[in-house]
């Protein structure tokens, strides 16, 4: 499973958890302006925004589960199982192979408004990177500060929802998982009234009880609704320190622990990472299962006009910082 968020205070954030039993070897990955992206069915762009983002590297090539670009353009993948149905090329259509998504998409548009012009031609195609790497059945939330967006590819064709949340899991589709936030509309920060019946005299016998019915399991339902409340509800100071300390908070309120989702006997799937962009700023925070320590990587302080990928291997290991 997987979880992405975004968040706004002074600044515009959007990252994701990555939840999964194993690692692809997944890199941050920056590819500047003049990196050539040479698609397969369309023509290659030699010069472009430049992205950063969580990427499996294979042959040279930035396979981007996550990434943003530097005019504030983000857009993450998530699993979509069993729903996500990808084309053969169609003539009169801008054809995009489902792993050149990001890339495509964060190479020419600066915002969600001028992606959202690309899409309306745009057909996403089963072509596979390699025989080694099948397509991956994915959806997507493309956001920048204004709006965000979900699309998916069925066998209805390409769908492109208004997100309004600004948040995505997995299954079921976006409008699906939209209409089941009704079952929630009740609940609150707030302690309850009881409205419960006129005879019955019922206390707020703790605090925190305007929530009791938000699911905390780890289905994808359950962390959509979960996920949507914490970001809805969430208050925070505009800095920088404390914007990326909620925003870790927010995707925190879905994290998997090992144990608790078996996938198969002995088998477990957790939060590998968990991303945080800031959009304004260029910087790709992130923290992995074992280092709670927030990384970052800055977009700017390498040289954006340069033609090859620069990135860097995840910091895995966490270090307890000792007061005595
Ligand atoms: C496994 C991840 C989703 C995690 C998730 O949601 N797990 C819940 C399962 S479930 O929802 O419960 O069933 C997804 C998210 C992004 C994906 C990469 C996208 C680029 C590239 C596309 C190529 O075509 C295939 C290889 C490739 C590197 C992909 C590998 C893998 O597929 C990645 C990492």
């Amino acid at each position: 499973m997987c979880t992405a968020a975004t968040y706004k205070t002074k600044d515009f954030y959007f990252g994701r958890t990555l939840d999964y039993e194993f690692s692809y070897g997944d890199e941050i990955t920056i590819t500047p302006r003049n990196f050539p992206f040479k698609f397969r069915h369309t023509n290659e762009c030699n010069s472009h925004f430049a992205m950063i983002g969580m990427a499996h590297i294979a042959d040279g090539y930035p396979l981007y589960y996550d990434a943003m670009n530097e005019k504030g353009l983000c857009m993450a993948g998530l699993n979509f199982v069993r729903n996500a149905v990808y084309f053969e090329p169609k003539n009169g259509k801008e054809n995009i192979a489902q792993f050149e998504f990001i890339p495509y998409i964060l190479s020419h548009c600066d915002s969600v408004l001028q992606a959202r012009k690309k899409l309306e031609n745009l057909n996403i195609t089963n072509t596979q990177f390699s025989d080694k790497l099948p397509c991956a059945q994915l959806h997507w939330i493309i956001s920048d500060k204004d709006e965000s967006l979900t699309v998916e590819s069925t066998i209805d064709g390409l769908k492109v929802y208004d997100n309004p949340v600004g948040v995505l899991t997995n299954n079921p589709p976006f409008d699906i998982q939209m209409f089941m936030l009704n079952n929630y509309m009740s609940l609150s920060p707030k302690q309850p009234e009881n409205n419960f019946g006129k005879s019955a005299e019922l206390t707020t016998y703790s605090r925190g009880m305007g929530a009791i019915g938000l699911p905390g399991d780890l289905s994808s339902a359950s962390r959509f609704a979960k996920v949507a409340f914490t970001k809805l509800n969430s208050v925070s100071g505009d800095s920088e320190s404390e914007s990326v300390s909620q925003f870790f908070h927010i995707l925190g309120s879905v994290d998997q622990q090992r144990g608790c989702c078996e996938v198969a006997e002995g088998k477990y799937e957790i939060t590998l990472y968990t991303s945080c962009c800031n959009a304004d700023k260029g910087i790709y925070y992130y923290t992995t299962y074992n280092n709670h320590q927030i990384c970052a990587v800055d977009m700017h302080k390498t040289d954006l006009d340069m033609a090859e990928l620069t990135a860097y291997t995840p910091i895995t290991e966490g270090k307890v910082l000792f007061q005595n």
